[in-house]
């Protein structure tokens, strides 16, 4: 369930008055999605969806949607936000926080095999090259501090093996030195869901609500650890391969970031782990996220901590 705010057709046709796009003839409640209320809009002039954001500050929105922008002026299948007539992205609906983007065409795909692999690395590697000359900053919102802080709130409610991974997981990683990995404006969240595909064709790369600027090899391990893992969390070396040489042969990777992945794996398993388990353990009152199990994020990094794959040598 995922239309938190409901929207009456008379309220947006009277906000729609404030842009170009023609009349509402259609509106519908999108029923996937955790964070924010969706629509389908449709008008005469075209199809978008409207987004109501539930529990993201208006100050950090700008950051998101000209991200958005910028990609889709480069080229790449991103949900352009249409301005108003004031030529703003960001209006209000209902006291919350409202935009329209372009409603791009697909459906996610669950059970990807290694061809989706190879263009979902290339997507990845497009994004980054695309975000290079992406001149706002804002930092990644689940981050080294973030992560740091987060372990601290639910460790109490951990398992005692648990608490021991966790502890020797931040101790670890306050050791690793990020400084010399490229580092740029990243999506942070690019889960199978976000990703429509149209036919065997990216159609879609949505949902850029926790992108921030960050070392890029972060990326692709968070979008690795969701592509290419098998059911107990181990990686399927033939997914993965495909997805880290579709990436490599469009950004090759550096030296300093063939040394730095084995950490970068795990701080990406360990940002999940840490997301899911402080929903579960610590729900936050009148925030409707949906639960996410974070045993298989535990189990993610458990598998990254035993093994991890080299990077493509140049
Ligand atoms: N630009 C778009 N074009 C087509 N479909 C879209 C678009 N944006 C969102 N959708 C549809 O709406 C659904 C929910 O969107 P989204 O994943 O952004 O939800 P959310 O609640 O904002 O975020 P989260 O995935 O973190 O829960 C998507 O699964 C997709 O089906
Ligand atoms: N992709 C996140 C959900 C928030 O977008 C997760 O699987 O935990």
């Amino acid at each position: 369930m995922s239309v938190f705010t409901p929207v009456p057709e008379a309220v947006l046709s009277q906000w729609l008055k404030n842009y170009a796009i023609g009349r509402l003839t259609e509106l519908k409640g999108i029923s996937a999605g955790v964070q924010n209320s969706n629509f389908f809009v449709t008008t005469t002039l075209g199809r978008y969806v409207l987004t109501l954001f539930e529990g993201i500050g208006r100050a950090e929105l700008p950051y998101y949607l000209h991200l958005m922008a910028h990609l889709a002026r480069h080229g790449l299948p991103v949900p352009a936000p249409i301005a108003n007539r004031d030529n703003e992205y960001l209006g209000t609906i209902k006291d919350k926080p409202a935009a329209l983007v372009m409603r791009l065409s697909g459906a996610s795909v669950m059970a990807p095999d290694e061809h989706h692999c190879t263009r979902v690395g290339a997507m990845l590697a497009g994004l980054h090259l695309a975000g290079m000359s992406y001149g706002r900053r804002q930092p990644n919102p689940r981050g080294p501090a973030w992560r740091t802080q987060t372990a601290a709130r639910v460790h109490a409610y951990l398992p005692e093996a648990e608490q021991a991974l966790l502890d020797r997981e931040i101790a670890f990683q306050a050791t690793i030195d990020t400084d010399a990995l490229p580092a740029g404006a990243i999506h942070a969240d690019l889960f199978r869901d976000n990703i429509l595909w149209d036919g065997e064709v990216i159609g879609g790369v949505i949902d850029f609500y926790f992108a921030g600027n960050d070392t890029l090899l972060f990326d692709v391990a968070v979008t690795l650890n969701d592509w290419c893992s098998l059911d107990d969390g181990s990686l399927d070396p033939v997914r993965s391969d495909a997805f880290l040489h579709a990436y490599h042969a469009e950004r090759p990777f550096s030296d300093a970031e063939r040394a730095a992945w084995p950490a970068m794996l795990r701080a990406a398993a360990l940002r999940f782990w840490l997301s899911r388990a402080e929903d579960f353990h610590l729900p936050r009152e009148g925030e409707m996220v949906l639960v996410k199990d974070p045993d298989e994020y535990r189990d993610i990094l458990r598998q990254r901590i035993a093994w991890s794959p080299a990077l493509p040598a140049v």
